[in-house]
């Protein structure tokens, strides 16, 4: 059973991904984003099919040592080039990968993964709320920045990020940046379980925070959740089998008066 976002597979002859062909990459990037999670760079020959990966589809990266994960490449409007934002866990498949030095071949792509595609949709809804808790930021981010960069998109964005602390925050300052730029269209709540003045809330996302900060319900709104499996049951219902499976839907959103059809879970 592969649960939901945190792509720890505690049983592995429930759900098997099924046998890919892996491709070599070249990693020739990697750059720190926060004091645990990694930017990685790698190459692609441009006429490489890994370049029309949909936004917010997962892949499998195979590390050197055959472990192998499933990671959301990031949005980057560069279509030579396959970028990640990975959180080094010390150990497993994101230990291994933060070992590879820059220049290897050594490290393997497959996919994309069979998944819910989001691709055309960026900019067909009034309003998108984005609720992600830690590296389940990945998809959010990649939809975000999609939807963002369409010039004719009246498509309004909500982030609601929670994290551990400050410096857990991935994409911090870009954040910023995207508030600055796009003040009518874009709009964060942080979330932060230690006290921080860069903190909306202190202390756990719940019920409450999510219903003061959704005050758009209607059909042509979407919400797109990522986190580990408890944030997810407690946003929008469990979420269990492989990475599309959108399990039972509940939590919060059921609440608030989302219908299950407009609510991803990634
Ligand atoms: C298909 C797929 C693709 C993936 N892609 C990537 C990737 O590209 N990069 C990557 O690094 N990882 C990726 N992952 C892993 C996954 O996104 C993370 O493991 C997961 O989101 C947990 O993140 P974290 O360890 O940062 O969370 P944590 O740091 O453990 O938690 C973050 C926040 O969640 C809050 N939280 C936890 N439980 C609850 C709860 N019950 N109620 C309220 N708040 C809660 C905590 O308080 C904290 O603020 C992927 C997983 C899958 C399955």
């Amino acid at each position: 059973l592969n649960r939901g976002c945190s792509g720890s597979i505690q049983n592995k002859t429930a759900f098997k991904f099924p046998s890919y062909r892996f491709t070599k990459l070249s990693l020739v990037g990697k750059s720190s984003l926060t004091h645990n999670v990694d930017h990685y760079t790698f190459a692609l020959a441009s006429e490489n099919p890994l370049t029309q990966i949909p936004v917010t589809a997962p892949v499998l990266l195979k590390m050197p040592t055959g472990e192998v994960r499933p990671f959301t490449p990031i949005y980057n409007s560069d279509k030579t080039h396959l970028h990640f934002a990975i959180k080094n866990y010390n150990r497993s498949a994101s230990g291994a990968l933060s070992k590879v030095p820059v220049g290897s071949t050594d490290v393997s792509i497959a996919g994309p993964l069979p998944h819910i595609d989001l691709d055309n949709t960026e900019d067909k809804f009034k309003q998108v709320y984005l609720i992600g808790a830690g590296a389940g930021i990945t998809p959010l981010w990649s939809f975000l920045n999609l939807s963002l960069s369409k010039p004719d998109s009246q498509t309004k964005l909500k982030l609601i990020y929670s994290n551990h602390c400050k410096e857990d925050i991935i994409f911090k300052n870009e954040i910023d940046e995207l508030k600055k730029k796009y003040p009518d269209r874009f709009d964060v709540v942080h979330i932060l379980n230690k006290e921080d003045q860069e903190a909306d809330y202190t202390g756990r996302l719940n019920h409450e925070i999510l219903r003061k900060e959704i005050d758009y319900v209607g059909p042509d709104a979407k919400v797109l959740v990522c986190g580990p499996p408890q944030f997810i049951s407690m946003v929008a219902g469990t979420k269990r089998g492989p990475p599309f499976a959108q399990g039972k839907f509940g939590g919060a959103l059921k609440e608030i008066g989302f219908k299950k059809n407009q609510v991803v879970k990634f």
